[in-house]
């Protein structure tokens, strides 16, 4: 099928204009433009580019400026919160559908549907959403009236079950592509390797017209982020130690006078050093943002199993900086998507579950540009514990135990990898073969040899470790 060329008075859109006025912007960053048109001219788009590019902009600006509505199926409440709160204060109708959605918003939305000419530009929905018969039925009728402007998939690493969060429900968004077969679609994602891209053209279909697909894949390289592993083990477990000596590091160098006073005209605390530490288990997520405030740090714990009510007061509170709140302590149930451009540091408690997530995760740093800092800490008992959990899950649904199991030997290589840039290890995992620029911005370019040192100091041995793996030592039952 030909690409869909629009034959209305929205034909001539000026773009920069929007941008300016409605996003508040003053230029489009590199290729926003050139996939902001490919979308316009009614192409599918595949978008692959590094976290915080400005990858949502790029359906934003589209579904602003064009004639009806457009879908945007994302996985996660607090990303829809997000982007909705925020297109909302740019003046622009959007909303989200979700569990979470009050009754009369639920109402208000598919009256506003069932018009077949919503006024809404931009409404957010779960893919579970997008499965109900009720949803469909008013998708139906806004295509009908020809006021289906284009279906967004954002995070679609989740259609694969070849991606590190797969998301059985994002395989059946198939169904946009069968029913509403000239609408675009555009797919968005920072973590993809080629498996996984192929994997989300064939399941939506977007790879059966070639002439009409656009595709865009940019470097996974974010050159701002200093990239660190430290290496720990069970029996010398000093990593609450050797953060808090790094964060009250920080703090010191900021109280300095010169620092202190430029700090002070900007209205910024010492202590307002924003942060995220990814754990793995709830209960560690608790414990340890309870110990960092019994040590004196603004540190507030963040994972599935809190109130809405709780989730959505530590997160405002966290973007608006407000004392008491500069490090969320998480799981990966705060993750994709998250937009705080202050993020001066992220750290992995633990090794994470995949190269991808452990990827997304890092990426909420340094959204301004500036630089921030990545560590994780790495033992080998914590790769076999995490090991342990994937085997454990190994039998459930849609469960792609190799995908994962090569996922997490990646992530173990790269960890213990001492002799290499990590920028280059990233890019070439994520299969790029240019080598990135590293400005000292790794623990291998800024001294390989106390790298050397500490890999060799720091860890078990793998003897010792696999003794106590086939005890049993590290089958664990963690939650997230
Ligand atoms: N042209 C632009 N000029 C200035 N800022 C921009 C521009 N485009 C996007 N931004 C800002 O960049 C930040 C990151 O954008 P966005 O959240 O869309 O990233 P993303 O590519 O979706 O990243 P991730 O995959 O990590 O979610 C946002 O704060 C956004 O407002």
């Amino acid at each position: 099928m030909p690409a869909l060329v629009r034959s209305n008075s929205f034909i001539f859109p000026d773009l920069d204009f929007t941008l300016r006025r409605q996003f508040n912007k003053a230029n489009f960053r590199p290729f926003q433009r050139e996939i902001i048109q490919a979308a316009l001219d009614g192409n599918d788009v595949f978008v692959q580019a590094a976290t915080s590019f400005g990858k949502s902009l790029c359906f934003q600006l589209p579904a602003v400026v064009d004639q009806g509505i457009t879908i945007v199926v994302s996985p996660l409440l607090s990303l829809m919160m997000n982007q909705v709160e925020a297109l909302r204060a740019a003046d622009i109708d959007a909303s989200s559908l979700n569990s979470n959605t009050p009754l009369p918003e639920k109402d208000r939305i598919m009256n506003d549907l069932k018009t077949g000419h919503p006024r809404t530009r931009l409404l957010y929905v779960t893919p579970e959403l997008c499965a109900q018969d009720r949803f469909r039925q008013r998708m139906t009728v806004v295509y009908e009236q020809k006021e289906l402007a284009r279906v967004v998939i954002d995070e679609a690493h989740c259609i694969s079950e070849w991606g590190h969060d797969f998301r059985k429900d994002f395989k059946r968004l198939a169904w946009f592509r069968e029913t509403f077969p000239d609408v675009p679609i555009m797919c968005l994602t920072a973590t993809a390797n080629s498996q996984v891209r192929d994997d989300i053209l064939s399941v939506l279909g977007l790879d059966a017209d070639p002439q009409r697909l656009k595709t865009f894949t940019m470097t996974a390289h974010r050159p701002n982020l200093h990239f660190e592993i430290r290496y720990t083990r069970d029996e010398d477990d000093s990593r609450l130690e050797d953060f808090l000596k790094w964060i009250r590091g920080v703090y010191k160098r900021r109280a300095l006078s010169e620092r202190k006073s430029e700090l002070d005209a900007v209205g910024e605390r010492v202590d307002n050093v924003s942060g995220i530490i990814y754990t793995i288990s709830r209960d560690e997520c608790e414990s340890l943002a309870s110990q960092l405030r019994d040590s004196g740090i603004g540190a507030q714990p963040f994972h599935a199993k809190l109130s809405k009510d709780t989730k959505e007061r530590v997160l405002g509170n966290w973007v608006s900086n407000k004392p008491g709140y500069d490090i969320i302590v998480a799981t990966t149930a705060f993750g994709m998507g998250i937009d705080k451009n202050n993020v001066r540091f992220v750290v992995h408690w633990r090794m994470p579950k995949s190269f991808e997530g452990y990827y997304q995760e890092a990426g909420r740093a340094g959204r301004d540009g500036n630089a921030a800092y990545c560590f994780l800490y790495y033992s080998r008992e914590d790769r076999n514990r995490v090991s342990s959990l994937i085997v454990r899950d190994r039998s459930l649904p849609g469960n792609n135990f190799e995908a994962r199991a090569k996922s997490l030997r990646a992530l173990a290589t790269y960890c213990e990898t001492v002799n290499d840039c990590r920028h280059k290890l990233i890019c070439s995992y994520f299969g790029e073969k240019d080598t990135p620029v590293c400005d000292y911005a790794c623990d291998f370019h800024k001294d390989s040899a106390d790298l050397q040192r500490r890999f060799l100091k720091g860890l078990a041995s793998e003897e010792w470790v696999s003794t106590q793996s086939e005890e049993g030592q590290y089958q664990v039952d963690w939650d997230d």
